[in-house]
């Protein structure tokens, strides 16, 4: 009897921890899978936190780049000058991002006109205009001047003016007419009913001058930095006359702006023999270079000296800067 009550008891107990042990079991497998549920989901915080900050590492740099090109765009420009609708004119110049042609922009963007350069980037160059590149008085075209142009056409028919860059050489041979470009070179004959005025430029020297164009400036300049000998052809002893190319620019600006339509010479007539400007242009940079005698080039004028007096008496206009400037930067 008794062991039979002692063993229902201890059945019972048993069950009752049974009992117990299952709903421990039950509530310790609840937990378990609780905290791994919870430790999933913050591995899972972990790594989209990770993955943010990764795309922000990515993102930044370039929001970096967008802030500086938002700044380009509202890039300072040089100073515009506000021209009313009646005094603004639009003019275009074949050539302008070349040597001369981008000092002529410069100086008529800044007057506040508004611009149109074409110009085929052979000799001329891009970096020449780029300041104004998106400025609403300027545009750019890429075309090649000995493509049709249909230029005195479009100054008939809006009636605007033509300035042509003529070459001193036209005291030498054939009567060239040149654009701002070196290309396009050809016979003219002003068409009936155009205005134009024709520009005889001298020998011109400046910032962006072409350094490999062969020309004496660029040639001696490049040398005598170079510490190389500075090649004077022949004795050295014919002369020419070098102008300053902004004195250029405004002399085209007076005669666009003029009532004459014969050829006027622009040039600065200080002349010096070309063995003084290899001193002059090695001293200035402080070269060691030698001077070096080689023969002498064909058909090479001895004299060239403008003769300015007609600029002087009817546009008002002289040279003003000197060849003490040979060392000015842009
Ligand atoms: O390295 C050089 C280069 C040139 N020279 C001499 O320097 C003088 C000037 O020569 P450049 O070539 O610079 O210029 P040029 O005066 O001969 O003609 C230039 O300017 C006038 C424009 O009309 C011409 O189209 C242009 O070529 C010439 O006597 C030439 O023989 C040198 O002694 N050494």
């Amino acid at each position: 009897m008794v062991s039979k009550a002692l063993l229902r008891l201890v059945s019972a107990i048993n069950r009752r921890r049974m009992k117990l042990l299952l709903v421990i079991a039950v509530v310790a497998y609840v937990a378990s899978v609780w905290g791994n549920l919870v430790n999933m989901r913050s591995i899972q915080e972990n790594g989209e936190l990770k993955i943010e900050s990764k795309i922000e590492e990515i993102v930044e740099p370039l929001r970096e780049k967008i802030r500086d090109l938002e700044k380009s765009f509202t890039q300072k420009y040089p100073p515009v000058k506000f021209l009313s609708e009646k005094d603004r004119k639009r003019i275009l110049i074949t050539g302008g991002a070349g040597f001369v042609g981008s000092h002529l922009t410069d100086k008529l963007m800044m007057d506040g006109h508004e611009v149109t350069v074409v110009d085929n980037f052979f000799t001329g160059r891009k970096r020449n205009v780029e300041h104004w590149i998106g400025h609403e008085n300027f545009e750019l075209i890429n075309h090649d001047v000995v493509e049709p142009l249909y230029i005195e056409g479009l100054a008939k028919r809006v009636g605007a003016r033509l300035l042509l860059a003529s070459t001193s050489e036209v005291y030498g041979d054939s009567f060239l007419v040149v654009g701002l470009s070196t290309v396009g070179q050809a016979l003219y004959h002003a068409p009936e009913g155009v205005e134009v005025r024709v520009a005889r430029i001298f020998n011109t020297f400046g910032p962006r001058m072409h350094m490999n164009d062969g020309r004496v400036v660029s040639n001696f300049i490049l040398q005598a930095l170079q510490g190389e000998p500075l090649t004077v052809y022949g004795s050295g002893s014919q002369t020419r006359a070098f102008q300053y190319v902004s004195d250029l620019v405004n002399g085209l600006v007076a005669l666009m702006n003029s009532n004459v339509s014969s050829p006027v010479n622009l040039g600065n007539p200080e002349e010096h023999t070309i063995l003084e400007f290899a001193q002059l242009i090695k001293n200035l940079v402080g070269s060691g270079s030698e001077i070096q005698f080689l023969s002498e080039a064909q058909d090479d004028p001895q004299k060239r000296k403008p003769d300015i007096k007609k600029a002087k008496l009817m546009l008002g206009w002289e040279p003003v800067t000197s060849h003490s400037v040979f060392g000015h930067q842009d």
